[in-house]
């Protein structure tokens, strides 16, 4: 038997759990994939570095690109990460010779998985990425595979593990988001330069993909995308009182008109729900199908092993011969803008820190009045001496409302603190 030989580039966490899962499962993997899979070439920056495993048997190059040219590789692995620079040069220089090209990087196929889908397809080179969403959950493939039948009215989910560590971790211990980011880090669990996760833009590039997969490849750019920096310990305490918890969530939804509304933020979703209870680093990817129905698969969403889970599926499905379109369908549109959420219906939780005195709550819902906004709920807490913290949850409005509404409600000398607006999220009610 032929052993299918790889071409790798990337020696960090998931480049290593894949050669390690390689050699561990070996008789499973060439039992299932017909064939060995063979690590045959390597690079990465440090030659040098002791990397815990055994690297003699492979050839050593000194670029990315250098990989991709090796005429004795069938497949190029591509485990850098990044959109731009060497990551985005290899997989270019792969499938312009026609060789299938597995990543991890869900930057690199969120920004420019639309010209890499034609080249792909031009080149009749496969172009695979199932660990790229949501690490060890075969989340590509229930969307473009185990789904393929049915046609989705939302996907999305939690798609970050240290967001949904962070949110569990205040709700748990009542600590501010600085404060459990600080501890996070220490642990490792958070990266240095916290930014990609904590302001929403890895959910942004896993939901990009979920949504191209589920209805059509969206223009990144016009994602809308928030993180949880504004989320409180209070909020999450009110949340839970209300029957919610708060996570961090990517969703995705097609209008009958084909347009894709798409969004990243912090939303309340029923404590019931699947979706709550899904704690810690775990990721969850949630469909919503004519004819599948309602479903949401959990796992690690990161980390060597369910990683280098992910890339290896991939490995032993080119192994297999299974030839899958990038999008999952042969016509495949460009890159569309995201439809503006401002018309969007939905019921918002809106916290506000105000003065605690006769006329506040008038002057309050006179605001909400003049923006149609209607009151469903609202509670009050006692804050710091002569201030209360106001929790609303509305009926159904649209988001170009509640948000107006917050932003008058920002500049009454009463309101002491800036109003937050939750989205209660109604896929999971
Ligand atoms: N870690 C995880 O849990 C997950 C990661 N991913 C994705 O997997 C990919 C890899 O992530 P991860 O393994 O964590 O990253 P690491 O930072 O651990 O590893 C990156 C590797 O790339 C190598 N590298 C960096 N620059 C170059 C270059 N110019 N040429 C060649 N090699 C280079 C590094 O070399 P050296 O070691 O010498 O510095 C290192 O071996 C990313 O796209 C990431 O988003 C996806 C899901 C989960
Ligand atoms: N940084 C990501 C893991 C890689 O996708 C997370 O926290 O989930």
């Amino acid at each position: 038997m032929k052993p299918l030989r790889i071409g790798l580039a990337g020696l960090g966490t998931v480049g290593i759990g894949v050669i390690r899962l390689l050699r561990e499962n070996a008789d499973l993997i060439t039992a299932r994939a017909g064939r060995p899979i063979e690590v045959v070439a390597i690079t990465a920056r440090d030659r040098t570095r002791d990397r815990g495993v055994d690297l003699s048997t492979m050839r050593w190059h000194d670029s990315a690109t250098a990989v991709a040219q090796d005429p004795e590789i069938d497949v190029a692995v591509e485990l850098i990460g990044g959109s731009e620079g060497p990551a985005h040069d290899m997989v270019l220089t792969a499938l312009e010779r026609g060789l299938p090209v597995v990543t991890a990087n869900k930057a690199l196929v969120a920004l420019h998985g639309d010209s890499l889908s034609r080249l792909s397809s031009e080149k009749n080179a496969p172009l695979l990425f199932e660990a790229a969403v949501a690490g060890g959950i075969p989340a590509i493939k229930l969307v473009r595979e185990g789904l393929a039948a049915d046609r989705l009215l939302s996907v999305g989910g939690i798609l970050n593990g240290t967001c949904n560590y962070i949110l569990t971790e205040m709700r748990a211990t009542g600590r501010d988001f600085t404060d459990v980011l600080t501890e996070a880090q220490a642990k490792g669990y958070a990266e240095a330069e916290p930014s990609t996760d904590v302001d929403g833009w890895d959910t942004a590039h896993k939901l990009a993909i979920l949504a191209g997969l589920a209805f059509r490849p969206i223009a990144f750019n016009t994602l809308s995308v928030q993180g949880i920096r504004d989320i409180t310990a209070t909020d999450l305490k009110f949340a839970d009182e209300l029957g919610y918890h708060i996570k961090l969530l990517g969703m995705a939804r097609q209008a009958e008109n084909g347009n894709v509304a798409a969004w990243v933020r912090p939303c309340l979703v029923p404590a019931k729900a699947p979706i709550a209870a899904v704690e810690g680093v775990f990721n969850a990817v949630s469909t919503q199908g004519v004819f599948s129905g309602p479903m949401t698969i959990s796992g690690r969403g990161a980390g060597e092993g369910p990683t280098a889970s992910a890339v290896v599926a991939d490995l032993i499905d080119l192994a297999r011969g299974t030839a899958i379109p990038v999008w999952g369908t042969t016509s495949v549109s460009p890159a569309a803008d995201c439809a503006s959420l401002a018309d969007l219906n939905s019921a918002f939780y809106l916290r506000l820190n105000v003065q605690d005195r006769p006329g506040v709550m008038a002057e309050l819902t006179s605001v909400l009045r003049d923006h149609d906004v209607s009151v469903h709920f609202v509670s009050q807490h006692d804050a710091a001496t002569g201030c209360a913290d106001l929790t609303i949850i509305t009926h159904q409005v649209p988001e170009k409302a509640i948000h107006a509404a917050a932003t008058a409600l920002a500049v009454l000398p009463v309101v002491t603190g800036k109003p937050l607006v939750l989205k209660i999220e109604d896929a999971f009610a």
